[in-house]
């Protein structure tokens, strides 16, 4: 990993020092039985190595180092990367504080972040000293690509036809929405909840919902720039792309920069290849599907449409510790939306704060207008007005985890 992504406040992984941190509640961590956060972690990640096994054919070496991290993160203690690992140097640091202590206890950010690591680590995708047969294998592709290629992707494509015609303010809100939804369809979250999955057919709510503020910071004809920070590929990126098809079409923005991970990561997150099936998927379709990727791809030639991607992305740090490249890209944007649930703990910080926290003030410190567009799939979240706080915790439903629910919120 660059040298452009921090390394010396690797500690604070793990400690609550750093700007402010007076009032901040402590770190979330996965020790507390029957927590969201142990779930994914007892449940989900071995669920998900098991998945990854049995998805490629792969080696004898390879199998044995999904035992031995199958092993460790049920039962025993961190381990620290190998020396001559690429990005051992980074990792010595951002883990100082969590290595040989048992997983639950680490910060749940960083040990999410560190399993993603570690299983591209056991299946060889960064490949031994420069080589190996498995390196730049995406382990996660095969469901990805099931995904792409799905009826739900064929549905929600024809559905673009009925919207083509709509007057501009209700597509761009379809659209937004769409966009918005697209987040609770993450391959991670199916992984060990299919009933979480089946969700989908609960009517959903916005807990808060800035959007007017949004669209006013991107009036038409002006000239914007937006950063979109994508989050998971295929069922969420087909409506990210088309959102910022419209955008772009329709003059709110002259050029939007869409960053995605660096490598795989969180089961579906999308990179750049992600980034061009997704492309290729919408201009194979027929009909205002295949017109707006047409666009898009030509959007791609000129510059007004450019994707980039930053170690920083896959790190396993709070937004609030950006580097400075990053923090540049970001103050040069009009807007930068941020998409999905990762994203969020990362803007706010994954600390249990009460709810009615202004977002304004968790996100002060990011250079520039900045909006979430999240469903809720973890106990992090802020900006809620009382009153609707006190409905939802007496509502008795799972709604800051369960993906019924979705927020939008703008810092201009
Ligand atoms: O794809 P998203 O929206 O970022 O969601 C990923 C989420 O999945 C989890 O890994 C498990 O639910 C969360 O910890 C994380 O925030």
């Amino acid at each position: 990993m660059g040298d452009r992504v921090p390394r010396t406040v690797g500690g604070r992984a793990g400690a609550d020092s750093g700007p402010a941190a007076g009032a901040r509640p402590p770190v979330i961590t996965s020790d507390e039985p029957g927590s969201f956060a142990r779930g994914v972690l007892a449940d989900r990640h071995p669920a998900l190595v098991q998945q990854v096994r049995a998805a490629f054919p792969y080696g004898r070496r390879e199998h044995e180092a999904l035992d031995a991290l199958l092993d460790e993160i049920t039962d025993g203690a961190v381990r620290p990367l190998a020396p001559e690992d690429h990005d051992h140097a980074d990792w010595a640091a951002w883990g100082r504080t969590c290595f040989g202590r048992s997983w639950f206890e680490v910060p749940f950010l960083w040990a999410e972040s560190y399993f993603y690591r570690r299983l591209l680590g056991a299946v060889g995708y960064f490949g031994s000293l420069g080589e190996g047969p498995w390196r730049g294998v995406d382990p996660f592709a095969p469901f990805k690509r099931a995904e792409l290629r799905g009826d739900a992707v064929e549905e929600e494509l024809r559905a673009l036809d009925a919207l083509a015609d709509a007057p501009a303010a209700e597509r761009a809100t379809a659209l937004l929405h769409a966009s918005l939804w697209g987040n609770r369809a993450d391959l991670g979250f199916r992984v060990s909840a299919p009933e979480r999955a089946a969700a989908e057919d609960v009517v959903s709510a916005l807990v808060a919902d800035d959007s007017a503020s949004l669209w006013r910071l991107l009036p038409v004809g002006g000239p914007s720039t937006v950063a979109v920070v994508a989050d998971n590929a295929g069922r969420e990126l087909i409506p990210d792309l088309v959102l910022i098809d419209h955008l772009l079409a329709h003059r709110h923005a002259r050029r939007v920069v869409l960053h995605v991970k660096p490598y795989p990561y969180y089961v579906s997150d999308a990179m750049t290849a992600d980034v061009v099936d997704c492309l290729r998927r919408l201009t194979e379709a027929p009909g205002e599907a295949g017109r707006i990727g047409g666009r898009l791809w030509r959007a791609m030639g000129t510059g007004d449409l450019e994707v980039r991607t930053h170690p920083f992305f896959c790190a396993p740090l709070p937004y609030e510790e950006m580097p400075d490249d990053l923090r540049g890209e970001f103050a040069g944007a009009t807007l930068t939306v941020l998409k999905g649930d990762l994203n969020y703990r990362r803007l706010v910080g994954d600390r249990p704060w009460d709810a009615t926290t202004p977002f304004a003030a968790r996100t002060a410190y990011f250079p520039g207008a900045v909006a979430a567009l999240r469903t809720l799939k973890s106990d992090v979240v802020v900006g809620l007005e009382r009153t609707a706080l006190d409905t939802l915790e007496h509502s008795g439903a799972a709604w800051r985890t369960s993906g019924t629910h979705a927020l939008i919120q703008v810092r201009a």
